[in-house]
């Protein structure tokens, strides 16, 4: 396919839309010679590493701002009552932000003249949700303004919009302050690969502080959302430059896919499939936007967050290479198997890694600031 290769030639990342041939080979030794960023043992699970959140506090705002949670929480389910992709949108923001330099607020400054933003880097083309934080700020703003940072307004609007979209509560302290840079190189760099194996998975999470049952319950996220076919394409017709298809995939669950997913990524939205809010009998639905791509709402639209994701790893139906990943370690498939048939253990544990991820190398007062509005350094 000509036209995804040169896309991902002109791509400024080669990590993150890597398909040609040896890619896969390299990626990991390359990223555990990346200077500096391992301190100690990458697969230590009990530690959040070098920075805690131990100077956070529960309820911080409840002098400078009491009604700070209520108006996140209330216009969360509002926003969620017209659009039902707020809690994928704002997973997903909520993780990227962390995963790069801490729940900082990192991710949702703009470029400007003097700094690449992270919204801009390729692992974040195409994530949502900017504006429905930037509206639940404005709310805030309007009663206590320049009192809560948009770094706790983020984690705390996507623990309300996992709960509305059945997923597990979990308590959260507040106190974050945000960043005054966004570290676009970063990003680039660091976010996981969707064509990562499972030791680029491993590190990636790893150097973060985060374990091997950590990863596997983290990435249960994506029982809802949608994962375009550009992040998945090579998988179903040429994979590590092979001309072949991901051995790896179910070969009916290959069809689905590539009925969903024209060949050529170039090709006009009309050529791709039919925009349709219908579910197939695999309990997925096409895409209303022009991007194509396939929508992970495993359980269809009404319930819960829960183990169908995992069962679908067992049926060897996961959507990315880095999903379907989880099954070749022994540790990672044996945790698989435990959340495929314990929807309890996996919604407990699920809750106590988005807290951990909260709570992620966080700025805290008298370091970085706090933004009147969250797209601009204040
Ligand atoms: C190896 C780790 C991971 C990789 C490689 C990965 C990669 C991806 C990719 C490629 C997409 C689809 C983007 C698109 O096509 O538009 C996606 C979507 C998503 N990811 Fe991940 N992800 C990982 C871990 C996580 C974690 C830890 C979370 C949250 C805790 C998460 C939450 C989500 C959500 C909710 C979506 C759907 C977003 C939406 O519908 O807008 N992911 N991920
Ligand atoms: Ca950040």
């Amino acid at each position: 396919n000509p036209n995804a290769d040169t896309a991902w030639k002109n791509s400024p990342s080669p990590f993150w839309f890597p398909p040609p041939s040896d890619f896969a080979r390299n990626f990991s030794s390359r990223l555990m010679s990346w200077p500096g960023r391992y301190t100690g043992d990458p697969y230590r699970a009990d530690s959040a590493g070098p920075y805690s959140a131990e100077s956070l506090e529960y309820d911080y705002y409840r002098e400078s701002c009491p009604q700070a949670e209520k108006i996140v929480r209330e216009a969360v389910r509002r926003i969620y009552g017209i659009r039902s992709d707020v809690a994928p949108s704002l997973l997903r923001l909520v993780f990227h932000d962390c995963f790069i330099e801490g729940c900082d607020a990192s991710v949702l400054l703009d470029s400007t003249e003097v700094m690449d933003a992270e919204k801009d880097t390729p692992p974040n083309e195409t994530l949502k949700g900017f504006e429905i934080i930037d509206v639940v700020k404005a709310e805030i703003e309007e009663v206590c303004p320049s009192v809560v940072s948009c770094a706790d307004i983020l984690v705390l609007a996507a623990r309300e919009g996992l709960l509305m979209a059945g997923g597990p509560f979990y308590p959260l302290s507040t106190g974050r302050r945000d960043s005054t840079r966004s570290y676009a190189d970063l990003a680039t760099y660091q976010l996981p690969s969707p064509y990562g194996d499972l030791s680029d998975t491993l590190a990636s999470f790893g150097s973060k502080g985060f374990g091997e049952r950590e990863i596997v319950n983290l990435l249960g996220a994506h029982s809802i959302g949608v994962i375009h076919c550009k992040s998945f394409q090579s998988r179903l017709y040429n994979f590590s430059g092979t001309s072949e298809p991901d051995p790896s995939l179910d070969v009916g669950f290959l069809n689905l896919m590539r009925s969903k997913c024209s060949k050529s990524l170039s090709a006009p939205p009309s050529l791709s499939p039919a925009p349709s809010s219908s579910h197939s009998t695999f309990g997925f639905s096409s895409l209303t936007s022009e991007e194509p791509g396939i929508v992970m709402n495993y359980e269809g639209p009404s319930s819960g967050f829960g183990t169908q994701y995992y069962r679908r790893l067992l049926q060897g139906k996961g959507v990315l290479y880095a999903d379907q990943q989880l099954m070749v370690g022994e540790e990672t498939g044996s945790w698989v198997r435990a959340y495929a048939s314990d929807v309890s253990l996996f919604r407990r544990d699920f809750a106590e890694t988005m807290m951990k991820l909260s709570n992620l190398q966080v700025l805290t007062a008298p370091n970085g600031q706090v933004r009147r509005s969250c797209s601009k350094v204040a």
